[in-house]
Order: structure tokens, then C-alpha cells, then sequence
């Protein structure tokens, strides 16, 4: 059987696939509406290949009712089939992601996988690395809600705020060495978060809430409000600057 890393990585290619060709054929849509299309081919392909590939195994997707059978299983695929339905929907964006992570009882997100299909790029648990820094003082924040402490840590660590859409692609960025990291809060869900966290953790980087302390998942309520992730080397230094602000 395909390892469950392979597995992930596989559905968010071919999930991305999907919606590239989902934006080219639906460029003349109202954007609310591609967006909505893009968000339900995803969620309906990843859930097809979940339930053929993975069939003893449940799910918690951004696009379908939680029923709550995942809070009984060991096994949990936690996906957001089209992470920045916004940019998604505008054209020229590249910032736009599919995500599949896979949460096990005692043991966290243990394979995921993240695609930015525009850049036809996959990265996975059982692959991905760091890059070199090339992108030292960036720090990447919601284009629509970066968090009220953004510009007080950017000052005291001596680096420019970076607007990018898409919790995946800000994640990747950092691993790309494009940015030194990703800060957020005031909102998110466990599948904004789950396979972005699961794939840079798998490469060395940090990923904890804002505070510090272990990102959870596979909660009743999957709310996650808040996250950094960044190189590891900055870590200490960018959650004590959290704390003052
Ligand atoms: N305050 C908030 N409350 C809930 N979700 C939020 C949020 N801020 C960001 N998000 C979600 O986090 C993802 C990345 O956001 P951003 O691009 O602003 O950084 C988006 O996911 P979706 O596109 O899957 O909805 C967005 O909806
Ligand atoms: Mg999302």
C-alpha cells in the first residue's frame, strides 16, 4: 500500500490539478461562484479517493458536515480542499493551496501534504526540507487580518510585514526560505492549519500557537484561532516578542 505520506501528497496534486483546470474554464464566473466551485470539485474528488483509498478512516473537511464520527477514530484525514478561496477566485494569484493532513490518536498530524498548484509545487511530510534563508526580515500575515501584534514583532526583530493570502502558501514560503516566518491570530480552523503545520514541523521548522504551546487537533470544537510557524532558530525570539505585545 501507498504510504500515507505518498497518499496525501497524491490527493493534493490531483486535487490541485483539478482546480487549475476549474479556474481556466470558469474564468468568466463571478468570482463568489468560482470560488464555491473550486471549494466542491476539491472537497468531492479528495473525499471520493478518502473513502476508495482510505475507507476505515474518517474526516474532517472544511466543505462537508462534521458528523463527529472522527472523535471516536484513530484515524482522521483533516483537509481543506481549496485553502484561499479568495485568491483563488482573482486572477494572476498564485497564493492559493490544497491541503491533506492526517491526525492519529496519540501521536498528532503524522503525514500531510500541501499543493500550490499555480507553482507546480507538492511538498509533503516525508520530503520536504528547509531552504537556505534568502528571505531574512519577512514575516508573512493575512492580507485581510493580520494579527495586532504583527507590527510590534516586526519592529523589534527588525523585519517588514508581508501580506499573502492563504495559510499554505505562507507556510510553504517559510519553507522555501522566502520569508522567516508566518504569524496569525484572531481566527482559523484546524484545516487551515493541520497539513501546513504537519509538513514544515517534518522539516525541522517551528509550529506552535502564539503563546507557545502545541498545536492540537482533532478537537470537538476545530478552532485553532491562532499560529506561528518559522525557522527554527528564530523561534524563541519572535514568541518572546509576541509576549511583550
Ligand atoms: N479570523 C479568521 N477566522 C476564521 N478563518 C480565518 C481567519 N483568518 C484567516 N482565516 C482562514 O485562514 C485561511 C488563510 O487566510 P488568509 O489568506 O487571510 O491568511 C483562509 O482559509 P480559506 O481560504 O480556506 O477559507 C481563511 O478563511
Ligand atoms: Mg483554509
Amino acid at each position: 500500500m501507498t504510504t500515507d505520506a505518498r497518499f496525501a501528497a497524491q490527493l493534493a496534486e490531483a486535487a490541485g490539478k483539478l482546480l487549475l483546470e476549474v479556474r481556466e474554464t470558469g474564468a468568466d464566473l463571478d468570482p463568489k461562484e468560482l470560488g464555491k466551485r473550486g471549494d466542491q470539485r476539491s472537497n468531492a474528488l479528495l473525499l471520493e479517493r478518502l473513502a476508495a483509498e482510505r475507507p476505515g478512516d474518517a474526516v474532517l473537511s472544511e466543505e462537508s458536515a462534521d458528523d463527529g464520527a472522527r472523535l471516536e477514530a484513530d484515524r482522521v484525514w483533516i483537509i481543506d480542499p481549496l485553502d484561499g478561496t479568495r485568491e483563488f477566485s482573482k486572477p494572476g494569484r498564485t497564493d492559493w493551496a490544497v491541503h491533506v493532513a492526517l491526525w492519529q490518536r496519540g501521536r498528532g498530524i503524522t503525514d500531510a501534504a500541501v499543493a500550490q498548484p499555480e507553482l507546480d509545487l507538492v511538498y509533503a511530510t516525508d520530503e520536504a526540507r528547509l531552504a537556505d534563508r534568502a528571505g531574512a526580515g519577512k514575516l508573512l500575515v493575512s492580507e485581510s487580518r493580520p494579527p495586532s501584534f504583527a507590527a510590534g514583532v516586526a519592529a523589534d526583530v527588525g523585519g517588514v510585514l508581508t501580506p499573502m493570502g492563504s495559510a499554505g502558501a505562507k507556510a510553504m514560503a517559510v519553507l522555501r526560505g522566502e520569508a522567516d516566518a508566518y504569524l496569525h491570530a484572531g481566527g482559523q480552523w484546524e484545516w487551515d492549519s493541520a497539513a501546513p503545520a504537519g509538513v514544515v514541523e517534518a522539516a525541522g521548522l517551528h509550529a506552535s500557537r502564539v503563546d507557545g504551546s502545541p498545536l492540537e487537533y482533532n478537537a470537538a470544537h476545530p478552532y485553532l484561532p491562532d499560529l506561528v510557524i518559522c525557522r527554527p532558530e528564530l523561534a524563541d525570539e519572535i514568541l518572546e516578542s509576541i509576549a511583550r505585545h
